[in-house]
């Protein structure tokens, strides 16, 4: 998997070399580079960015640097097989599911937006060549793409097979298919006592069915209680 992020900030990529996404990097699993979107600019200034047409506040990315960008990192042929994400307030949710489905993508390219966002035209434009992904992280506002391209790229690239050292733990986890869209149960290890809080004793006594069950009643408990959005009436039915 080859990895690309546009960005007049690319150092937030040096991260990337760091930890689980390092090794795998170095295990050739996935090949990562930041580009810098001012070296696609021609003025002593470097500029990218411009104020919106029609007015408002604050101040809208230049096409030009991002199509000069493309030309150079992508080509100028359109490749449905490479898949651009553009990170955005106005994206539609990005989930499992998404992160499942850019697992088995050869080839994504981040496009991290800053100011108020990119001339629109740069995505349709990239609709035009590529296929596009227009997603938010969550309904809360950040300065920039970066940190979702960041945190878009460990939720895909933990799922590529050969990245995990456990693929076990990706099938109990809390939003992937297997666990009925329910939360994880909670997780203790030793010692047993710990400032006076001890492991529920069901989880010491090596009954395995009880201890299922213990942990399902407890998903079911937690799902309800904070995100009742994952529990639908069939769901809940079930349990
Ligand atoms: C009325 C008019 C003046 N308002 C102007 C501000 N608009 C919202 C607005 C707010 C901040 C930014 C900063 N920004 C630039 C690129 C960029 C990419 C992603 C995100 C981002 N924020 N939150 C997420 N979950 C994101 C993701 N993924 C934020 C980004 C861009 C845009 C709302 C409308």
């Amino acid at each position: 998997m080859r990895l690309d992020y546009l960005s007049i900030f690319p150092g937030y990529f040096d991260v990337l070399g760091i930890s689980l996404l390092g090794k795998a990097a170095v295990n050739g699993l996935v090949d990562v580079y930041a580009h810098d979107l001012r070296d696609w600019t021609h003025d002593r200034h470097r500029t990218v960015d411009d104020t919106p047409c029609g007015g408002g506040a604050g101040m809208v990315m230049k096409p030009d640097p991002w199509g000069e960008a493309f030309d150079e990192i992508i080509g100028t042929e359109p490749d449905p097989s490479v898949h651009v994400v553009f990170p955005s307030p106005s994206g539609e949710p990005f989930t499992q599911s998404v992160a499942h489905d850019l697992s088995s993508v050869e080839r994504i390219v981040f496009c991290c937006g800053r100011y108020e966002g990119i001339d629109h035209r740069v995505i349709d434009y990239a609709r035009s060549m590529w296929t596009v992904h227009e997603v938010s992280l969550g309904d809360y506002v950040l300065n920039g793409g970066e940190v979702a391209a960041l945190a878009i790229t460990e939720a895909v690239v933990r799922l590529v097979p050969g990245f995990m050292g456990n693929p076990q733990s990706l099938a109990e986890e809390s939003f992937s298919a297997g666990q009925d869209g329910l939360l994880e149960y909670p997780l203790f290890t030793r010692p047993v006592s710990w400032r006076g809080l001890d492991v529920p004793e069901v989880l010491m006594s090596g009954h395995h069915g009880r201890i299922a069950k213990w942990r399902r009643d407890e998903s079911i408990r937690l799902t309800r209680e904070r995100r009742p959005d994952l529990t639908d009436s069939d769901v809940s039915a079930r349990h």
